[in-house]
């Protein structure tokens, strides 16, 4: 419920309410981002966004507590006049819009670099021009990969982290190849993030930066065939789920060494409203936002998953619950991958005094309790279908559709049918 007593900041400083411009307010982070503004402060957002089922339980009723401070704006920043006018009506504007799906960096290099670029230049032209405040979504793949990677395997080297941590002054940036597609989205990134420091050192636009490392929880991207497309292929949470909601085995891409680490989106949302009412200690800085300790290799996550879908669903693990894929075969020529990332915690500890809370254990919990519950129905009664509609096909029996409701059989939904072999 949001206080009507006056919050005051880390710095005593009373917290004024603010109209906030979300872009991309439909998608993961946004959602969650919305929701904790709603429910912890008094400020407006003006949701924008191609999409709204993520927050469609946000705005559907005047009778929420909220009600009268989100709007929703169905807009493709691509080609819309109305966006310079709302950065204008707003305090702040929060730039999440983008495609930031590995599998689309290859595959869709020119509409990656677009959107993580081109399409993000007006916002910043007018942030800047009519002096409005940003905050800009980059992503912790700007860094590539670490120096230590390049070192010999069996050098000690490698285990200095020196040659590893990634800092957000001090760290290069280091991509593959222009072959290398993959490194279209981090290189639009990088750009990006140069443009928005020139504005800054130049114009005087007051910026911060968000790198997020891999923040992972409920309504991350979506389940191929259920809620995305079945073709689709999302990020390695959604990715998992699927495969255990469908007891299929989880595909390790290059047998899964690449490590990562994985922050709770409850957490990370924190750090976000700390940069919103902050903005004396947060402008002009870059931000990782992660969780040092929650790090594991793709491979350790698979079996951390499987073990906890298990405890979650009730269901036993498959024998052979992993298989190895090369990446060429999974994600398509040009695929390159970060082998490490460890976010330095020095820069936001000073400014912000954040740090992460949850485990990856606790935040898998959670997260595929979500997933169970929001999913497994559904998959099962899918799977059903497609089983009748085999058996009709293959003649393997006579099936009686028995309609729930009075609707034509051309809607043979899996919600609304169920059948029974005669
Ligand atoms: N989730 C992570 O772990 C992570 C990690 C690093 C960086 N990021 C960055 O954070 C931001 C948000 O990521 P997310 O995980 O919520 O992704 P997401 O795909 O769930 O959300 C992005 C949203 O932007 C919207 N969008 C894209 N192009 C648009 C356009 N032209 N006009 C209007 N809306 C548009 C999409 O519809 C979507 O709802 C992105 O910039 C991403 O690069 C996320
Ligand atoms: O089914 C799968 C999916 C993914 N993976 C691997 O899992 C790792 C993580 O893959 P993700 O799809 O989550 O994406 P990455 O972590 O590589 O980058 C992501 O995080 C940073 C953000 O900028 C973006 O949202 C995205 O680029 C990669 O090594 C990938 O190859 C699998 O082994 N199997």
């Amino acid at each position: 419920m949001a206080s009507s007593t006056v919050r005051i900041n880390l710095d005593g400083k009373p917290i004024n309410p603010l109209t906030i411009l979300m872009i991309g307010a439909g998608g993961f982070i946004g959602s969650h981002l919305c929701e904790k503004i709603l429910n912890e402060t008094p400020h407006k957002i003006l949701a924008l966004d191609v999409y709204n089922d993520k927050i469609k339980h946000l705005l559907e009723s005047d009778s929420l507590k909220w009600a009268g401070r989100i709007q929703f704006y169905r807009i493709n920043i691509k080609h819309d006049s109305r966006l310079e006018g709302l950065i204008k009506m707003s305090d702040l504007t929060i730039n999440l819009a983008a495609i930031c799906t590995p599998a689309d960096y290859n595959t869709r290099p020119l509409d990656t670099i677009y959107s993580n670029f081109i399409d993000a230049l007006p916002v910043v032209k007018y942030c800047s021009e009519n002096a409005k405040r940003l905050i800009h979504f980059s992503t912790c793949e700007v860094y590539g990969k670490t120096i230590g990677s390049f070192l010999p395997k069996d050098s000690p080297l490698r285990q200095d982290p020196a040659y590893y941590v990634l800092k957000e002054d001090t760290s290069p940036c280091i991509f593959g190849s222009i072959e290398k597609q993959r490194w279209s989205y981090a290189c639009a990134k990088q750009l990006i993030e140069r443009l928005i420091y020139a504005e800054g050192a130049e114009n005087g636009l007051e910026f911060t930066i968000v790198r997020p490392f891999n923040w992972i929880g409920p309504r991350m991207d979506f389940i191929p065939g259920v809620d995305g497309p079945s073709e689709g292929v999302p990020r390695v949470l959604a990715c998992f789920s699927n495969a255990l909601l469908r007891r299929e085995q989880l595909k390790l891409v290059d047998g899964g060494v690449s490590q990562r680490t994985f922050v709770y989106i409850k957490d990370a949302i924190e750090a976000v409203l700390l940069m919103i009412e902050n903005p004396d200690r947060a402008n002009g800085h870059i931000f990782n936002v992660g969780n040092p300790n929650n790090e594991v290799t793709v491979r350790q996550l698979a079996e951390m998953m499987t073990e906890v879908y298990s405890k979650v669903s009730g269901e036993p693990a498959l024998e052979q619950p992993t298989v190895d894929i090369s990446s060429k075969e999974f994600y398509g020529e040009g695929y390159d991958d970060s082998d490490k990332r460890i976010p330095d915690m020095t820069i936001i500890n000073k400014q912000l005094g954040w740090n992460p809370k949850t485990s990856l254990w606790d935040l898998l919990d959670s997260t595929l309790t979500y997933q169970h519950k929001t999913y497994a129905e559904a998959i099962k009664k899918r799977g059903l279908h497609v089983l009748a509609r085999y058996l009709v096909t293959a003649g393997k029996c006579c099936i009686n559709f028995v309609k729930r409701d009075a609707g034509a059989f051309t809607d043979l939904e899996p919600d609304n049918v169920g059948f029974k072999i005669c």
